[in-house]
């Protein structure tokens, strides 16, 4: 296993890398889709953010890196809200990565994976060997695949590339938007498995977001549940399993019991 660069960069900042949520909203016209979220997450923990679809986990996940700005309350990343960071500068420390995987189509994989070192003006010689780096820890060669265009990869491939990108530049955070959604069910858990191990190794602050409890369960430190735009569970897997909500336990009642 490749060993990461430090956690913070030279050039970063971010001393802190916890999040934290203080009474945020975030309206549409007259519509909350998110509403009185307080939440901290640590540094170096995983929060699994679960709910059905539409419940807000995307909106809360965009609210960090500044795609979004409350409408009221506070995202705070490093002791910093988010309105006082600028965008561009909060984006390149945290990793993002989506089930599109919204890779660049007219770039290589290499360039894809290595675009934010690139636009940190990493000299040429580390930049590509972290992107050779990163693609054999995802599990590409980087011999066949780095030369090759998003669309010549399969569904699984590019989701390995857009993690790969995500992580490229070693940022303190990562936000991760069901980046394994789209999964068959043998290469879902060999990536999530690679990703726990990460994890594990790397110490990154994450928030994940999944619809599917076990991947929660799998991967949360703490697993955060949403449902119609409010934070309504938080806690360990024990505390979710013990959780009186109906919302956990309609979740609770999808783990599949013996066949
Ligand atoms: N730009 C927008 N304008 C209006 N409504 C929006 C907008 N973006 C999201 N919504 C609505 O806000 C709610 C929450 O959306 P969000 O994408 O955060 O949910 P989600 O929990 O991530 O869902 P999914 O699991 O399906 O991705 C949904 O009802 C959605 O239709």
């Amino acid at each position: 296993m490749p060993q990461s660069t430090s956690r913070n960069s030279p050039n970063d900042d971010l001393s802190n890398v916890k999040v934290e949520f203080r009474d945020v909203n975030f309206r549409i016209g007259r519509r909350d889709l998110v509403s009185q979220v307080n939440l901290t997450i640590n540094q170096g923990e995983a929060l699994l953010l679960l709910g059905r679809s539409g419940s807000g986990k995307t909106t809360t996940l965009k609210l960090i890196n500044r795609l979004l700005i409350p409408t009221s309350g506070q995202v705070l990343v490093g002791d910093r809200s988010t309105q006082e960071w600028d965008a561009i500068a909060l984006r390149r420390k945290i990793g993002y990565a989506i089930q599109e995987t919204g890779l660049f189509p007219h770039f290589t994989v290499g360039e894809n994976v290595g675009l934010v070192p690139s636009l940190l003006q990493w000299s040429r010689p580390k930049l590509e060997a972290r992107v050779y780096e990163m693609l054999n820890l995802m599990g590409l060669e980087p011999e066949v695949f780095a030369q090759r265009y998003p669309q010549q990869l399969s569904g699984g491939q590019r989701q390995r590339v857009g993690i790969a990108r995500a992580l490229a530049a070693d940022p303190p955070i990562l936000l991760m938007d069901e980046p394994f959604g789209a999964l068959d069910p043998i290469t879902r858990l060999e990536l999530q498995q690679q990703f726990r191990y990460l994890q594990k190794q790397l110490g990154k602050t994450v928030v994940f977001v999944t619809h599917d409890i076990q991947e929660a369960f799998f991967l949360g430190t703490r697993i955060g549940l949403m449902h119609e735009g409010q934070l309504v569970v938080l806690g360990s897997k024990e505390e979710f399993m013990r959780s009186p909500h109906p919302e956990a336990q309609a979740f609770m009642a999808c783990l599949p019991t013996n066949l």
